[in-house]
């Protein structure tokens, strides 16, 4: 499969690197990566170690794929799409956090837009470097059209071709709410108290903060017709924290970078559509605001 990576940095850099043991990839990005992986290959080290050589460029334009995975942040999916919709793709799959992404792409491209999520973990060390933190899993579904399912199969068997752990799910919304739960939870409270994720294991007061932030979002995602309990939630909260008790969440290590957050498409999602579905979410507001108000002092809104 022919298969462009947009958005480079840690996540793309690892699944397109992998990809590559299977599949002509290229991946989109900025320099210098860019031309260290042109240079040298792409280094993967961590879980395991690899060198693979995905040909990689920093303008897209013009490009033709079978697929297209969008792995920028997702402050970034409006440019995302502009990006794509110079090129002649198949079809795009978002791999990002947050929702709100497979909206955005879909609006701006005329091709069928597929949503995934993985708890594969990866962080950009060096040029042309990857660290590989976390095995984890990729799980993709339709999103438009809604009955896309074949093409969500061929997707995940792609990944599978390249020793990927994935599968396909006829019910992604779902799968999107719970992670969107998951990040609620886990990336603000780590952010904002600058602790690893197993510092959220109960009992104690993060968890318990961690904890009330899934239970709202999992009322507003049944407010949204999405069968989500409260008891999974809190599962899967559990599950992520302990299966990464010394990672830094992503948010964490913007807040510690001092770059801007993806508050907006986490909390920030759960506090509109709680609105719209009058929700009362006073603990991802919270957390939202504090956020919004550390992005505000240091000059990142
Ligand atoms: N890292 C991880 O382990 C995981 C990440 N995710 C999710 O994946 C998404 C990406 O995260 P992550 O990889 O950490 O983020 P990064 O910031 O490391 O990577 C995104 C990269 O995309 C680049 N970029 C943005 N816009 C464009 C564009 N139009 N053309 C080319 N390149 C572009 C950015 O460059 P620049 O910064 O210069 O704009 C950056 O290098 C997020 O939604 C995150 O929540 C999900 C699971 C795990
Ligand atoms: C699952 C989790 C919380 C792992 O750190 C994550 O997705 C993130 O950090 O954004």
């Amino acid at each position: 499969m022919e298969i462009l990576i947009l958005g480079a940095g840690s996540l793309g850099s690892l699944i397109g690197g992998l990809l590559a043991r299977a599949h002509d990839v290229t991946l989109v990005g900025r320099d210098p990566h860019v031309a260290a992986v042109r240079d040298a290959g792409l280094r993967i080290t961590g879980v395991e170690t690899l060198t693979t050589h995905p040909a990689a460029t920093t303008d897209a334009s013009g490009a033709s794929a079978d697929l297209a995975l969008v792995t920028v942040k997702a402050y970034d999916t409006p440019g995302a799409a502009d990006a794509l919709a110079t090129c002649d793709v198949d079809a795009v799959c978002s791999l990002q956090n947050g929702m709100g992404n497979e909206e955005r792409l879909a609006a701006g491209l005329d091709v069928p837009v597929l949503a995934g999520t993985t708890t594969y973990g990866a962080r950009l060390a060096d040029p042309g470097h990857v660290e590989w933190l976390g095995r984890g899993r990729v799980t993709v579904g339709p999103w438009r059209p809604v009955d896309a399912v074949a093409r969500s199969e061929r997707v995940a068997a792609a990944f599978r071709a390249a020793d990927i752990d994935a599968a396909a799910t006829t019910d992604v919304r779902r799968r999107l709410w719970e992670k969107l739960a998951v990040n609620a939870a886990i990336n603000p409270v780590t952010a904002l108290a600058r602790v690893e994720n197993g510092a959220l294991t109960p009992p104690g007061a993060l968890a318990e903060v961690a904890t009330a932030a899934g239970t709202e979002t999992a009322r507003v995602a049944r407010a949204d017709g999405v069968d989500l309990s409260t008891a999974t939630v809190h599962e899967a909260v559990e599950d992520v924290v302990r299966g990464t008790a010394r990672n830094r969440s992503s948010m964490h290590q913007d807040v510690a970078g001092g770059r801007r957050t993806e508050v907006e498409a986490i909390n920030g999602y759960v506090v509109d559509r709680a609105a719209a579905a009058g929700e009362s979410v006073p603990v991802n507001r919270t957390l939202a605001a504090l956020i919004r108000g550390w992005e505000a002092g240091a000059g990142l809104r």
